[in-house]
């Protein structure tokens, strides 16, 4: 768990989360052992049949390249299988997300939600409704995907139509494993755990929480006045109000001292998860590092570039240059190689 750097412990949120965490890997380790996950399964199915998939596939491909550059630039240095997968993991978070987010989002209600729920059921059954679906249905055949943390993320939507407002970090946090920390472990089983890592399973999907986290905290701090402008603000209340700001600042939208000096410690606070996420990428298998590194490392750039605009966050958004984005790459494959040295398991008994 990350110790929160502005004083009072997340706990209640962090204990919830954390549950989910250990029953994912333990049913992951358990699936793992069955399974077997570094063999991935042929498609086994008609030619027809074949194309039709590959064909829904390549779709989630080009949704996920229109809509995230980032994330996109990521899949394209996996394996093929993995990229495909991830693809279609995207293209469903995306379109949960759009329920509440995009153009229809007014007309949403819950029960829309309850049906895009019974459709999941059904296609983690291998009843997909679409094409799009009929993708992740594949996805979930071929690698020990669980349900849960779909579920959850639909539960994060739910939060979303009802609150506006979170009053502390703890229950910001909460929404950002919704939303987002949910993310990170639909992906760990797509991505792999190394044979040789000696980490347990559940640090890795902390790991994994803490990138999802991490991200939402910095789309949270990059958005804050598009969602303003929605009548959203995900900042915890408590904190505005220790630095001596209300809702009516944000709305205002003018860059104060004040804000200044709020944004730093939220910066501060969203790089602690990333440091987090970044210990659990050596633990995935050898090919996974160098995307998940990349991704990480041109998300956090976000962060650069708010404080590069002097925390005017209100009406600038945070923008990570194309060149920046491509110098990441070699970074990342330079730091994705580079293993840290291991303690002996002689010495790890004792827990140094
Ligand atoms: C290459 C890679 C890491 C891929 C993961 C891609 C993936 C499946 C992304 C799904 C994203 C999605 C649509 C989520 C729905 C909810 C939502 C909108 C969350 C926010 C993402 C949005 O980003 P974007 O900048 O496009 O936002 P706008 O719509 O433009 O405002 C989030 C910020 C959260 C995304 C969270 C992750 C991608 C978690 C990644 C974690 C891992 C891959 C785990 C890696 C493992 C270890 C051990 C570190
Ligand atoms: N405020 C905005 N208004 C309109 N269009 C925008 C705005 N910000 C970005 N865009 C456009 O929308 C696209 C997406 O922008 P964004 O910076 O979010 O990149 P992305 O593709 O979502 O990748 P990522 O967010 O993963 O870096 C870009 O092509 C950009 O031109
Ligand atoms: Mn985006």
């Amino acid at each position: 768990m990350v110790a929160n750097p502005l004083g009072e412990s997340a706990v209640s949120s962090e204990q919830k989360v954390y549950d989910v965490v250990l029953k994912q890997a333990s049913l992951v380790k358990k699936q793992l052992r069955s399974n077997g996950y570094l063999d991935v399964k042929p498609d086994i199915i008609l030619p027809g049949n074949l194309s039709l998939l590959s064909k829904a596939y390549d779709r989630c491909g080009e949704v996920c390249a229109e809509y995230a550059k980032t994330f996109y630039l990521g899949t394209l240095l996996m394996t093929p299988e993995r990229r495909r997968a991830i693809w279609a993991i995207y293209v469903w978070c995306r379109r949960t997300d759009e329920l509440v987010d995009g153009p229809n989002a007014s007309h949403i209600t819950p029960t829309a939600l309850d049906r895009w729920e019974l459709r999941l059921d059904d296609l983690f059954q291998g009843r997909p409704f679409d094409m799009l679906d009929a993708a992740l249905s594949d996805t979930v055949t071929k690698f020990p995907v669980d349900i849960q943390p779909f579920k959850d993320m639909i539960e994060g939507m739910r939060m979303d139509l009802r609150k506006s407002r979170y009053q502390n970090f703890d229950e910001l946090y909460l929404y950002c494993y919704y939303v987002a920390g949910t993310v990170g472990l639909m992906s760990v089983p797509v991505m792999g755990i190394s044979p040789e890592s000696q980490a347990t399973t559940e640090s890795v999907y902390n790991a994994a929480l803490a990138l999802g986290i991490a991200n939402q905290l910095t789309n949270i701090l990059r958005d804050v006045g598009e969602d303003a402008r929605r009548g959203r603000i995900y900042l915890p209340q408590d904190e505005l109000e220790e630095a001596g700001l209300s809702d009516a600042d944000i709305y205002a939208g003018k860059v104060t001292d004040k804000w200044r000096s709020f944004m730093k410690d939220q910066i501060k606070r969203a790089r602690m998860f990333f440091d987090e996420a970044e210990k659990g990428v050596t633990e995935l298998s050898e090919a996974s590092r160098w995307p998940v590194l990349a991704s990480l490392l041109l998300y956090r750039q976000i962060l650069d570039e708010i404080e590069a605009n002097d925390y005017n966050n209100f009406t600038r958004r945070a923008y990570v240059s194309k060149a920046k984005k491509l110098l990441a790459l070699p970074i990342a494959y330079t730091k994705s190689i580079i293993r840290p040295s291991r303690t002996s398991p002689e010495l790890r008994k004792y827990n140094l």
